[in-house]
């Protein structure tokens, strides 16, 4: 039987997310990112075509990383001004109800006793409907907006993004109880404080008392996501994420980088299918092959190199506007996106990629033009490859998205590469088939029952 791909639109809110200078056009409404219409039209479209989510990218800082300067940055829209995704998150709940919707939130920018009950009421309100993509940031200016004088190097990160994720999943799998809520109003007793507990976390960077302030949610722990491309970054989706997001540039290297990981999966104690892969790709749709060429062209007048050079530059934490661009890419002390150039070289064998190459190749990462049938062929070898499912990115807004959804969806649907209908349940549940919370494997499972008992090391309580 053919496995159906998960389908996602990924978004920020913000003017230009993926494609740059293209918000300039009359056929796109990425100047009305501030208008709630705009997601909210977005978001029952992307429902209509039983999308499984609407994913949110979102950045908390923006660095002087191109040219010298910030210039670029906000000439160009390049992700600023950009909008808190929780917030918008949080606005599209009511007009949706079967849609998966997934913030992004960085370990920097919320404590995690805050984040943590954020998410439970989110998921309550959406009834199990909530994704969050764990991100570490890549930013310096990110980190100086939190307090840091740089940022926190690399694999640093991860260790912190390790105890983060500790705290939130002890908050919602251990701190209440199965059972803990009673609603019993003939007896008077809501809730039973026997089975409701402290988590007493004590860690290089968080002390937290408990309990969590919410009762559970459908999912208890949102589904999670995650994009680490390093070693560091897999290892961590290996252990934690349910999704890992990827952009390979060719399907052979897919293969590679989910062979890889599912090695770190089994490593961590899970099962292949218990981290799904998702690959970015961006489509340009025509009835025949000529006219999708001709749009192809068309938006390749308007992309700008300037931008993707500048939102490159702040990923790789490296000026590309100020270096010789036939240097290779290697030479460079890559602190940010390490994945970068290890996409590049995994789908250029032998190929070693120079600064002049980057603005174009990451221009053209993961497009697909096509007419609907050869789209849907060339989904079929990602498919191949390995990948789960894809993250659909935007060149006209919402226009690439209702273009996919009216002439795409109902092939892949044919060929059963799509969804017909949503699969009930939670977003956990329409993803897996199973429960609505992590399995068993899953590092937030064994957090269940686990403060039932006093525990060995328990932060005093407060004087009374
Ligand atoms: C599809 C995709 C979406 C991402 N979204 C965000 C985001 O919204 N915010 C962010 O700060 N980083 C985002 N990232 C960056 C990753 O979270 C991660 O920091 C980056 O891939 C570097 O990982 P590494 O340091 O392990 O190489 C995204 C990456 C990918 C591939």
């Amino acid at each position: 039987m053919t496995k159906r791909l998960i389908l996602n639109g990924f978004v920020m809110n913000s003017v230009s997310h993926i494609h740059h200078g293209l918000w300039r056009r009359d056929d796109t409404l990425q100047t009305e990112f501030n208008d709630l219409t705009t997601w909210t039209t977005l978001a029952r479209a992307l429902e209509a075509a039983k999308f499984d989510a609407l994913f949110s990218a979102d950045i908390i800082g923006v660095d002087p990383a191109y040219k010298g300067g910030w210039d670029t940055y906000i000439e160009e829209a390049v992700q600023i001004p950009i909008n808190d995704s929780g917030a918008l998150i949080a606005a599209l709940i009511g007009s949706t109800e079967q849609l998966g919707l997934t913030l992004t939130s960085s370990i920097l920018q919320e404590h995690p006793f805050n984040f943590a009950r954020k998410i439970s009421t989110l998921d309550h309100l959406s009834k199990g409907r909530i994704g969050w993509n764990l991100v570490t940031s890549v930013s310096h200016n990110a980190a100086q907006n939190f307090g840091f004088d740089r940022i926190v190097p690399h694999d640093e990160r991860y260790a912190w993004a390790d105890e983060y994720v500790e705290v939130v999943y002890k908050l919602w799998e251990g701190s209440w109880d199965e059972g803990a809520v009673l609603a019993d109003k003939a007896g008077n007793r809501y809730a039973d404080p026997e089975k409701v507990h402290r988590i007493h976390h004590q860690g290089k960077r968080y002390r937290v008392l408990g309990p969590h302030l919410s009762q559970p949610s459908p999912q208890r722990v949102p589904l999670l996501f995650q994009a680490g491309s390093s070693t560091a970054g897999r290892a961590f989706a290996a252990r934690n994420a349910e999704g890992t997001y990827i952009v390979a540039q060719k399907p052979e290297g897919a293969r590679r980088q989910i062979e890889e990981t599912n090695r770190y999966l089994v490593e961590a104690g899970r099962r292949p299918g218990d981290l799904k892969f998702i690959q970015g790709m961006s489509f340009i749709i025509g009835s025949t092959e000529e006219e999708a060429a001709r749009k192809a062209r068309d938006i390749a007048e308007d992309i700008s190199i300037d931008g993707y050079l500048a939102h490159l530059s702040r990923d790789l934490g490296i000026d590309l506007g100020v270096l010789d661009p036939d240097r290779p890419v290697a030479e460079l002390e890559i602190e940010g996106v390490q994945g970068v150039v290890r996409a590049f070289e995994d789908s250029n064998p032998g190929v070693t990629p120079k600064v002049r190459d980057l603005g174009q190749v990451y221009a053209k990462a993961g497009n697909i033009t096509g007419t609907p049938e050869t789209i849907a062929d060339a989904l079929e070898v990602w498919q191949e490859a390995g990948i789960d499912g894809v993250n659909v990115s935007y060149h006209r807004l919402p226009a690439s998205f209702l273009e996919f959804a009216e002439h795409v969806v109902p092939v892949l649907q044919k060929r059963g590469l799509a969804q017909r209908d949503y699969a009930p349940g939670t977003y956990r549940e329409k993803l897996f088939g199973e429960g609505a919370r992590v399995n068993a494997r899953h590092p937030a499972a064994r957090f269940r029952g686990a403060f039932a008992k006093a525990p060995a090391t328990p932060i005093s309580e407060p004087a009374e």
